[in-house]
This record gives C-alpha cells, sequence and structure tokens, in this order.
C-alpha cells in the first residue's frame, strides 16, 4: 500500500512550498514520493518546484474535483503502473473543494494500492483576517478547507503580530476543533506530523454537492506582446481590485534580456531573475478575471 496525502489549501497560502519541503523530508527519510499537481490555470509554473527524479504528474485545465475524477484516475493508474515510489503527494488547485477531490484516490481500482493518510490544509492566516472580504462563495471554499482538513498548518504567520497569531489560530481550531494545527512560516512543519495521520471519510462527505462547480473563481493566461516596465507593472498590480487572488508567470520587464518570475499573493509581489527565456505569459486566478485590462495590453 502507498501513502497519499492531500494537499489542499487557498490559492497562494503556501501548498507548493508544503510541497517543497515535505519532498525534501521523504528523501532524507529514504523514501521516494511521487507527486500529482493540480493547477487551475493553464500553465503550471509550480511543477518547476518538484526536483527532475520526483515522478510527477501533471493535471492542467481544470480542478480535479471538476475535470471528473476519471482523468485523475488515468493519471494514478499510470503512476502506480510505470513508476516506483512509496508515497503520493497530491497539490489539488486553491480552487477545489477537498473532499471531492479524494473521489478518484477512493475509486475501487485502487483500494488496495492506495492509502489516503488525510487532507492537509495550508490556511493563510493572513488571508483569514480579512476574510469577509472575500465573496461569499469563495469564503465559504476557504472555511471548507479548513473544516475537513486533518491537519491544519497556519501560515504566513509572520505576516501578524503575536497577539493576532494567537487569535487567529484559536478561530481556525474553532472551525475544526478536531485537526491539529501548527503555526508556520513558509509551511515548514516536521514530516512525522503528517505521517501519523490516519484519515477516515464518510460517504455523506464524499457525496456531498460540488462547491467547486458554483465557484465564479476563473483564471486567465496573458502572454505580453512587449516588455513592460517594472514601476508601471506593479502600479498596476497595486490598482487591481480584491478579487484577483493569485497570479504568476514571466513577465518581461525593460532593460532585461529574460521575463522576470513573477508572483503575487495577497497583495504582495515577488520578482526572480529568470536565467532562461521563459515564455512571457502569466495566469491570473480570481473571481471575474475577465474583466480586468491587463498593462500594456488591449487584447489576450
Ligand atoms: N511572508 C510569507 N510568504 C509566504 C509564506 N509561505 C508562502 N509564501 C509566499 O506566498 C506565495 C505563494 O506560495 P506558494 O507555496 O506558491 O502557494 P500555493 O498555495 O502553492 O499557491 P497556488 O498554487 O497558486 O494556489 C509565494 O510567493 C511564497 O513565497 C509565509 O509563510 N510567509
Amino acid at each position: 500500500m502507498k501513502d497519499v496525502y492531500l494537499l489542499s489549501g487557498f490559492l497562494g497560502s503556501g501548498k507548493t512550498s508544503l510541497l517543497s519541503h515535505l519532498i525534501e523530508q521523504f528523501k532524507a527519510a529514504g523514501l521516494k514520493p511521487a507527486v500529482i499537481m493540480n493547477e487551475l490555470g493553464k500553465l503550471n509554473f509550480d511543477s518547476r518546484s518538484v526536483d527532475g527524479d520526483v515522478p510527477l504528474k501533471e493535471m492542467l485545465e481544470g480542478c480535479i474535483c471538476c475535470t471528473g475524477s476519471e482523468k485523475m484516475e488515468a493519471q494514478l493508474q499510470m503512476l502506480l503502473e510505470g513508476e516506483n515510489f512509496d508515497v503520493l503527494l497530491i497539490e489539488t488547485t486553491g480552487a477545489a473543494h477537498p473532499v471531492e477531490a479524494l473521489d478518484a484516490v477512493f475509486s475501487p481500482l485502487f483500494a488496495d494500492r492506495l492509502n489516503m493518510k488525510g487532507i492537509i490544509t495550508v490556511a493563510d492566516c493572513k488571508r483569514w483576517l480579512d476574510r469577509d472580504k472575500l465573496t461569499p462563495q469563495t469564503k465559504m471554499l476557504f472555511l471548507e478547507q479548513i473544516r475537513h482538513a486533518h491537519l491544519i498548518v497556519a501560515n504566513k504567520i509572520d505576516l501578524l503580530t503575536e497577539v493576532e497569531a494567537s487569535d487567529v489560530t484559536m478561530q481556525i481550531q474553532a472551525l475544526n476543533s478536531t485537526a491539529p494545527i501548527i503555526q508556520t512560516t513558509n509551511s515548514k512543519i516536521p514530516l512525522n506530523l503528517i505521517t501519523k495521520l490516519e484519515a477516515t471519510f464518510h460517504e455523506k462527505e464524499i457525496n456531498q454537492t460540488a462547491i467547486g462547480k458554483q465557484l465564479t473563481l476563473s483564471s486567465r493566461l496573458h502572454t505580453f506582446k512587449e516588455a513592460v516596465k517594472q514601476e508601471e507593472f506593479e502600479e498596476w498590480v497595486r490598482n487591481l481590485p480584491d478579487t484577483i487572488y493569485r497570479m504568476k508567470g514571466y513577465v518581461p520587464l525593460v532593460g532585461h534580456k529574460n521575463p522576470y518570475l513573477f508572483q503575487y499573493a495577497y497583495g504582495m509581489v515577488q520578482w526572480l531573475p529568470e536565467y532562461m527565456k521563459m515564455s512571457p505569459q502569466i495566469v491570473i486566478i480570481g473571481d471575474q478575471v475577465n474583466q480586468i485590462d491587463i498593462i500594456g495590453s488591449s487584447h489576450d
């Protein structure tokens, strides 16, 4: 039996950071991890954070819950037939309902081969403080991801004061009193916290209505036609509506040869130089993403 962990959590909360950290620790413990990554946008920029020696299957264009579990079952089948691994880490899109994503793992096809250990939800503590600014459906998803967790990673604690951190932790715990909760920065948790998980799920949960399908969250892929000035781009980012939750990709900046790796989550921008010439594209994720004007372009 291979242990399976489902990593859940809202857009930009720190799931990929958790994934990288767990991969490192599993390897150090002499275990071989495999990964299934699911990305709401059309490109998966995060897959580059998984080392080449880790078997990786990507599911692009939509989330596990919305594209149906058949696709995920096919990925699982391919991994089980074609790869040698001990544990499987599934990173769901931030827009997925964690319980729905379990559907495929629970397929009778894999009943004797996969052992679901649990849902680990990364809760963005900074976003928790402002959760009332989310649209009602998006907020519901944010809370559902925490409610269904078997372990809660209360992340981005570095962005909170001590008082805020203890208040937020208590409030999150009140939402899900059965899951252990750990405060983190960059989702750094010790491996033994997850290896001791023993998840159980009820039919009732797995069959419930698909919240993911009612969401207004969507993603948009934008290709830059020309380089933009960094200050102007950042000014554009600052003026975006609150309903844009996450952006990432490669932005061609005036004065630089290669597009820069750009990350945006919860009002914060991160730039990293890139030594390869990556395609100048970003994915924008949020509510009503099609209504925003993108700097330096009139059309996509
Ligand atoms: N200040 C701070 N930033 C963090 C922390 N954890 C992650 N980040 C940053 O938040 C951004 C998103 O982190 P990821 O790990 O990619 O989050 P994710 O949940 O995988 O994002 P999606 O795949 O888009 O849903 C990155 O710029 C991280 O560097 C943290 O604890 N503190």
